[in-house]
């Protein structure tokens, strides 16, 4: 039995960890068993190398480096939580994942056959059945991050407002062009509604 892999990507402050936190809980309301983790991190060892990347001066990792520290993270992750989840039938919702990686360090100079390559070498090239992308207006996602973080944005969230364009950018863009697994949701609006948007998004194309 494999359960169904669901990924939230999307910019900084836009709702994810909220709704993947929301998306958990109303699922586990209906009776499904749910394993509810993040990136980077969601394993021991992912966590431990969270910390090499969100930490320490901006130009701390070449963007290559950067792009081999998430790979590793992830394929620790994918082995020791994501596909025993998935094996023993469990629904996996995972703030960020893969596209995070194509985004960023895409937007950072890497190559996304690159990245492709890498997360295939780490994690067997494993894509989530469905991929949630929270779009919301720049300037409100901001306001929304610095509310939370008073402005102590970590080492990637820090970056200028040229750099999280483009992860925006190519976000959409890796959305178009892979429609049957992404779903673009409107990420405005007050929780409960945004919550109840993802649900829909996340379940379409299956039976339950
Ligand atoms: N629908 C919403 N309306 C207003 N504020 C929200 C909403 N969803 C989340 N927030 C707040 O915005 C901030 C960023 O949310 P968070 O879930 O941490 O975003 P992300 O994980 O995408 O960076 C948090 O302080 C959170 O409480
Ligand atoms: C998973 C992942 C995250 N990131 C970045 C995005 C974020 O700036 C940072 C930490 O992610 P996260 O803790 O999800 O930040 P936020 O809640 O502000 O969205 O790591 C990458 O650059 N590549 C990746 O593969």
């Amino acid at each position: 039995m494999s359960g169904r892999f669901i990924s939230l990507e999307g910019g900084e402050g836009v709702g994810k960890s909220t709704q993947a936190r929301r998306l958990a809980e109303a699922l586990i309301q209906r009776g499904v068993d749910v394993v509810l983790t993040r990136e980077p991190g969601g394993s021991p060892g992912a966590e431990a190398v969270r910390a090499l990347l969100l930490e320490g001066e901006g130009e701390r990792w070449t963007p290559t480096t950067e792009a081999l520290l998430f790979a590793a993270a992830r394929a620790d992750h994918v082995a020791r939580t994501i596909r025993p989840a998935l094996a023993r039938g469990a629904t996996v919702i995972c703030d960020r994942f893969i596209d995070s990686s194509r985004a960023y360090q895409g937007a950072a100079g890497v190559d996304d056959a690159a990245i492709m390559a890498l997360h295939a070498i780490g994690s067997g090239g494993l894509l989530p059945d469905r991929t949630l992308l929270l779009s919301l207006p720049p300037g409100e996602a901001a306001a929304r991050a610095m509310a939370r973080d008073g402005g102590n944005a970590d080492r990637i969230g820090g970056r200028d407002a040229a750099y999280h364009a483009k992860v925006a950018t190519l976000l959409a863009s890796f959305a178009r062009a892979e429609r049957r697994r992404f779903r673009f949701v409107d990420a405005a609006g007050a929780e409960d509604v945004v919550t109840r948007r993802l649900l829909v998004a996340a379940l379409d194309g299956t039976a339950g």
